[in-house]
């Protein structure tokens, strides 16, 4: 059978969706994101998954270069109903995966402006981005192009053992550390609207802790999600949010190691898969209007842990671009 021609899908309301695993075994052939189309089999997508295979900006340990196409591996076992949301993303909207940005490794600079041209090219005609990283220093241009595209700064939630408000390491401004510094100083985000979720590990010094709160962020820490439960944290963000064009962006080291081993900075003392999920669901009827998950190494994961929890939560962050309020 020829593995990459008309495929047998399951197409739903005139969208191309996954290659049926009821005819074409789930691991059989090259994977997409969820065996989703590629970008260049569609005529158009309302929502595009790419991949940005960079980690040159990491401040320990290297691999999430890999991490999109872990993601993609692991997602073929997602299949097209929602029921947690009751609802099958892929037929709400054209979603299709775009394939990687060619992103050069040994010039940071360079490789943001990579980033946030191809991120553009992308979004013309109103498409959405879900990026798999690549380390967090992706988040800078893409924050960029997401502003750009909404024509305002952008109301963030960000999940993340960090805080990656620090300022430099070694003197290199972008970094993996250092990304919504440099966002909250460019003006691409409401400050209004900002909030770290998961929050959690030691610290430099109180300063980080400080600085963070003069920059706007609210803050959840991974401690708020288990004393308050996932509904008072949901409640608290949706009201901090507002109908503000939203953007997502997951570091998956917001999961414990013991849900996500397979990452560059681990910190003991996570909130769950199951947590992290009902607190993206909870995210229902929000105007998200583009999300990233990031910094899934694979090297350290173990039996695909760390990835299946990403194409999951990717899987959610698609839903809810089809869930309008
Ligand atoms: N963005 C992630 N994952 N980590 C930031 C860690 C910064 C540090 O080494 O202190
Ligand atoms: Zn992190
Ligand atoms: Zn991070």
């Amino acid at each position: 059978m020829d593995m990459s021609q008309n495929q047998p899908r399951i197409n739903t309301n005139g969208k191309v969706g996954p290659i049926d695993a009821a005819q074409v075994p789930r691991y059989a052939g090259a994977a997409t994101y969820a065996r989703l189309p590629r970008l260049d089999e569609v005529a158009r997508a309302d929502v595009a998954v790419v991949g940005v295979p960079f980690d040159t900006g990491v401040s320990y340990r290297p691999g999430a270069r890999f991490g999109g196409n872990h993601i993609r591996e692991a997602s073929r076992l997602l299949r097209p109903y929602n029921p947690a949301q009751d609802t099958s993303p892929f037929a709400n909207l054209q979603v299709a995966d775009a394939g990687d940005l060619a992103v050069n490794p040994f010039n940071i600079n360079e490789a943001i402006e990579t980033i946030q041209a191809g991120a553009l090219d992308l979004t013309e005609g109103g498409t959405r981005l879900l990026t798999l990283g690549g380390d967090h220093t992706i988040a800078l241009p893409l924050l960029r192009a997401a502003a750009e595209r909404a024509g305002q700064p952008v109301a963030m939630l960000h999940f993340d053992a960090h805080l990656d408000t620090w300022d430099t390491y070694f003197g290199a401004e972008y970094t993996h550390g250092t990304p919504f510094r440099r966002a909250v100083e460019e003006g691409i985000l409401d400050t209004e609207a900002i909030s770290h979720v998961g929050t959690r590990g030691p610290l430099y010094g109180k300063k980080d802790l400080e600085e963070d709160r003069r920059f706007g962020f609210g803050i959840v820490t991974s401690s708020d999600v288990f004393r308050q439960g996932v509904d008072e944290v949901v409640a608290k963000l949706r009201d901090r949010i507002g109908n503000r064009p939203l953007y997502i962006s997951v570091d998956i080291d917001v999961l414990d190691p013991a849900h996500a081993p397979g990452t560059g900075t681990p910190e003991a003392g996570g909130i769950t898969s199951r947590e992290l999920l009902e607190i993206l669901r909870g995210m229902r009827g929000m105007n998200l209007i583009g999300a990233d998950v990031v910094e899934v190494a694979p090297a350290y994961d173990h039996a695909d842990i760390t990835a299946v929890a990403a194409s999951h939560v990717a899987y959610d962050l698609i839903t809810l671009m089809g869930l309008e309020s």
